[in-house]
């Protein structure tokens, strides 16, 4: 039985990728496996082994504003404290909280955006204040405008002179000190910190401009299949389909902030494969094909991985619904590390295990502690037959605050071909195999469903 195949030897790319042809001994198709000669190994044991080969890449600095997506390299600090300056945190008066309720003297204005007063404010007088503003000296309180009221305005209306304060403030009412959300060299963030939009502002409010981050892993996408036609294609030829795979793995990809590109559309051909394959690999980190990994005398990856690239082949068939042909392979070429994921050519199978594998790995690579897909528990809206393998359900989910958990609805009917099951998911329930005991999970079931998207 083929298990693993060693990598020892590094493959050599030089030479024209136009020039090489592949060696690979393509069975004839009498004499082709009957049986897979890969053991099938269950989900978690393949995300480990997927993982376990994840090598970390190398730092660069980038602008804060320019961040979203990267993960820190480092740990950070605040250059600057937030607030800045002692706040008010309403529209209202700066006031001496022991002067308690009654007439104040108006004499002048803090509003937002100047710098902090310098007049200061003495007993028996108020400073009119708006949100944000800094707080005048003098002043250690601020009452809300709402609980004044105006005594002497001037003849046109435009300046107040006296109002009176019709509640006693206490001391520090409605005032942010300075630094109180984060001081001056507060640990902000510690390495291995996705940056989101709030990281990103709570960066930048802190003063802190630019950041080393994790250098993120290049994925090339491949499709294969001589059926497949390019979405630019204007007229689908007789037997053929749109290559669907490429594009919605690209935008996968994109949707989290991945770098990728596209490495084409491979013929059913050794050489033509391999050419793809070593053009990709001369860029890329990370190679994602999509077909040609099944039973077919037509499933040429491996083979190619194995004699033209002398690729490892970790594993080859999951346990799982949809992805079972799923392929794991490592190699060194041209003196670097390169991760290659064979993902089956069915357009469910292909998201599916890339939520499941690819974008975990792109995450790890990226540097992201936190790289695991949120798990949560979610109740079935209409019973589910199990399939013999452990399935991959597409829902979307619904919450009712009569219920304690989300419920999930099936997107109808969960063929690996069929697109539109994912279209809409915003999870992939985790079914258990069927058993004679239990070949139906009844409505109201709990189960666990990776959340996609987040
Ligand atoms: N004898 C067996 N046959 C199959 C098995 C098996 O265990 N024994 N497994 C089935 C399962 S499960 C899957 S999944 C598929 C995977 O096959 P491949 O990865 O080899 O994919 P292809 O045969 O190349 O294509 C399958 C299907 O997907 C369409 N496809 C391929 N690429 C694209 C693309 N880029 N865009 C859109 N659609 C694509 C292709 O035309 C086929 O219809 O194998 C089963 N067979
Ligand atoms: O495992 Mo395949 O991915 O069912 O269609």
């Amino acid at each position: 039985m083929v298990v693993e195949v060693s990598a020892t030897d590094s493959y050599d790319a030089d030479g024209d990728d136009d020039e090489v042809l592949s060696k690979a001994q393509i069975p004839k198709v009498a004499r082709r496996h009957r049986q897979s000669p890969y053991p099938l190994i269950s989900v978690e044991q393949a995300q480990a082994k997927v993982m376990s080969n994840a090598f970390p890449l190398s730092s660069e600095t980038v602008k804060t504003t320019e961040a979203l997506g990267f993960s820190l390299f480092e740990d950070v600090y605040a250059k600057e404290p937030i607030p800045p300056f002692p706040a008010s945190v309403k529209d209202g008066y700066a006031v001496i909280a022991a002067d308690g309720a009654g007439p104040r003297r108006v004499i002048g204005l803090s509003c937002a955006g100047v710098e902090p007063h310098l007049q200061e404010v003495f007993s028996g007088a108020c400073m009119r204040v708006n949100t944000g503003a800094p707080m005048p000296p003098g002043a250690d309180a601020v009452i809300q405008v709402e609980d004044t009221k105006v005594i002497v305005e001037s003849d046109d209306g435009s300046e107040e002179i006296e109002i009176e304060i019709l509640k006693a403030p206490s001391e520090g009412q409605d005032i942010r000190p300075k630094g109180c959300d984060i001081s001056m060299g507060e640990l902000l963030f510690t390495q291995g910190q996705y940056v989101g939009p709030s990281e990103i502002g709570v960066l930048v409010s802190a003063g802190v401009m630019e950041i080393v981050v994790h250098k993120k892993p290049l994925v090339a996408v491949l499709s294969t299949g001589n059926e497949l036609q390019s979405p630019f294609d204007p007229q689908l030829l007789e037997g053929h389909i749109y290559d669907s795979n490429k594009v919605t793995l690209l935008s996968l990809l994109k949707q989290h902030s991945i770098p990728a590109f596209d490495a084409g559309i491979a013929k059913d051909d050794p050489t033509h494969l391999l050419r793809l394959i070593r053009r990709a690999l001369r860029k890329a980190d990370i190679l994602v094909t999509s077909g040609g990994v099944s039973m077919g005398e037509k499933d040429l990856l491996r083979p190619v991985l194995l004699t033209d690239l002398k690729a490892k082949v970790h594993f080859a068939q999951v346990f799982m619904k949809p992805g079972k042909p799923t392929t794991f392979a490592t190699c060194v070429f041209n003196g670097k590390s390169k991760l290659i994921l064979g993902l089956p050519g069915n357009p469910v199978s292909a998201v599916v295990t890339s939520h499941l594998y690819l974008l975990p790995l792109c995450r790890k690579m990226s540097g992201v502690s936190d790289y695991h897909s949120t798990i949560i528990r979610a109740k079935l809206a209409s019973k589910v037959r199990l399939d013999p393998r452990p399935e991959y359900h597409r829902v979307t989910l619904s919450w009712s605050s009569a219920d304690n958990l989300p419920t999930a609805h099936s997107t109808g009917k969960q063929m690996s071909s069929r697109l539109m099951s994912m279209a809409s998911a915003q999870a992939l329930l985790q079914l258990p195999p069927t058993t004679k005991e239990m070949p139906i999970l009844p409505a109201g079931s709990v189960v666990e469903a990776i959340i996609l998207n987040i």
